[in-house]
Parts: C-alpha cells; structure tokens; sequence
C-alpha cells in the first residue's frame, strides 16, 4: 500500500507563500518524480510528507490516515528519506548509519545483521566499508548507504532530494538503474525531486512540474513529453 493524497496544502514562510493550495494523489507503488525552478517549493513538499514540517491548510493522507495525527517519529520510521547532502552521521560507522532505524525500532542483532548484508546487495556496496565512517567513503558510495539506510526498515514511501545530485554522471544513471531495479523487485512509493528534467522523465512514470508553489503539470512522463501544458513545461522540455 501507500497511497499519499495531499489535499489543497497551502504553505508559508512567514508572509511568503511557499506553496499554494496544492492536491494531488499518489497511487501505492507509484514512481513520482518533481521538477521545476529553484524555490518552486519541492524541497518544502517533502518535508510536508514526512511531517518535518506541518501545511497551515489543508492536509495530507497516507494510506487514509491524515499524517497530522500521526506520531511523527513512527511516521519517520517509516518513510526512507534521501538528501543530496546524504546526511550520513559523520561520527557513527557505515554500518551504524545503516542500522539507525532498525536499532531505533529494536532489532535484535542477528536480524539487523542479516538485513544488512542483504541491502550491501542490494545497493551493490562491499561489506569491507561497514566500519569506516562516512568521510572514509566516495561521494558515489555516501549515495549508496543513504538509499541503504532509507531502505533498511522496508518502507512504503521513500522521498529522495536531489539524492544524486551530487555524483558524477556515470555514477548518476547507475544509481538511476540501481533504483529502478530495486523498485521493481519490492516496490515502494518513490517520490523524486531532481532539477534535471532527463532524470524526472526516466525514473518517474508520472512527473509533477512545480513553480512558484503551484503544481503546472503532472502527467505520465509521455504525456508530459508529447502534450506540455505551460511555457514552462515546455521550456524544460527543450533542456531535453
Ligand atoms: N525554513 C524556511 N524559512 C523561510 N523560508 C524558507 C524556508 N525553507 C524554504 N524557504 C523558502 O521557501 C521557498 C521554497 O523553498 P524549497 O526549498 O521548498 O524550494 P525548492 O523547490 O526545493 O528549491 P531548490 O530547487 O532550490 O532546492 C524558497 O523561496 C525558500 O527560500
């Protein structure tokens, strides 16, 4: 499951408005990525949804429940979160930044350990790196342990920021592949901010391009191609 609805939120920061009165359904298991201009309000989109922050109107539902009412630290649990910053904990090893959730849900040692060599699998990294600390690693590999640690609990939403934003391109379209694949084996409901509309048109099956708060388009990522709503969704297109 993981169905997300987000119902007529409106944002501010002060006197700005940072998002204006915006709806939208995410199916469960959908691929969504976001796009649009610097300060159009994605990165405030994604902290909504993971009740970093709170919308002064309007609400947001998963699977049914309006996340307001929700205890947000078990909410966190439960949303794997990528930052292009990564956020790693610099002074824990890799290892204990991967097992973070988990030991907050209180894993017994043996299952973490267990989960932890399937996930080294699954994001492709060698085990030799679990006792080296964050700064130890390439930027390539802090992106690998972050989609690691946001995987770990096996959540139904996993928000992404920017999250390869900060590597090289062929290291780029690798991670691309590497999160595709991983959604196709045990899908989850991916929401993915990127600036790069190449990025938003592959990974996402529907994409939402944002500006100035409001959401312009958000479409298959065909119909986005064939069928540009605004100047905007177009001038993006021609980055293409
Ligand atoms: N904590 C805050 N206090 C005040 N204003 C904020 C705060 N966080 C974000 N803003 C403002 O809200 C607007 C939207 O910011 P947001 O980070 O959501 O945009 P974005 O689309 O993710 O931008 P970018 O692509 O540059 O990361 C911006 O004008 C930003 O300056």
């Amino acid at each position: 499951m993981s169905e997300i609805i987000c119902n007529h939120v409106k944002k501010a920061y002060g006197e700005t408005i940072v998002l204006h009165d915006v709806s939208f359904t995410i199916q469960p298991h959908e691929r969504i990525s976001i796009i649009g201009g610097s300060g159009s309000g994605k990165t405030t989109l994604l902290k909504l949804l993971n009740a970093l922050i709170l919308p002064d109107e309007g609400s947001i539902q998963i699977d049914g429940i309006d996340i307001s009412t929700m205890d947000a630290n078990l909410l966190r649990q439960s949303i794997g979160y990528v930052i292009q910053s990564i956020g790693l904990f610099p002074h824990m090893t890799i290892y204990d930044n991967i097992t973070y959730v988990l030991r907050l849900k209180k894993w017994d040692a043996i299952r973490m350990q267990q989960r932890v060599e399937e996930l080294l699998h699954i994001v492709d990294l060698d085990a030799t790196l679990l006792t080296r600390y964050p700064d130890e690693l390439s930027g390539g590999q802090k992106q690998r342990v972050g989609i690691a640690r946001a995987l770990a609990a096996d959540p139904k939403v996993v928000l992404m920021d920017e999250a390869f934003g900060a590597v090289d391109e062929i290291t780029r379209h690798t991670l691309q592949e590497e999160l595709l694949r991983i959604h196709a084996v045990d899908p989850f409901t991916l929401v993915f901010v990127t600036h790069d509309i190449k990025e938003a048109l592959y990974l996402g099956e529907r994409v939402m391009v944002m500006k100035d708060g409001c959401v312009e388009q958000f479409d298959t990522a065909q119909h986005i191609r064939q069928h540009p709503k605004t100047a905007f969704v177009k001038q993006l297109l021609s980055y293409l």
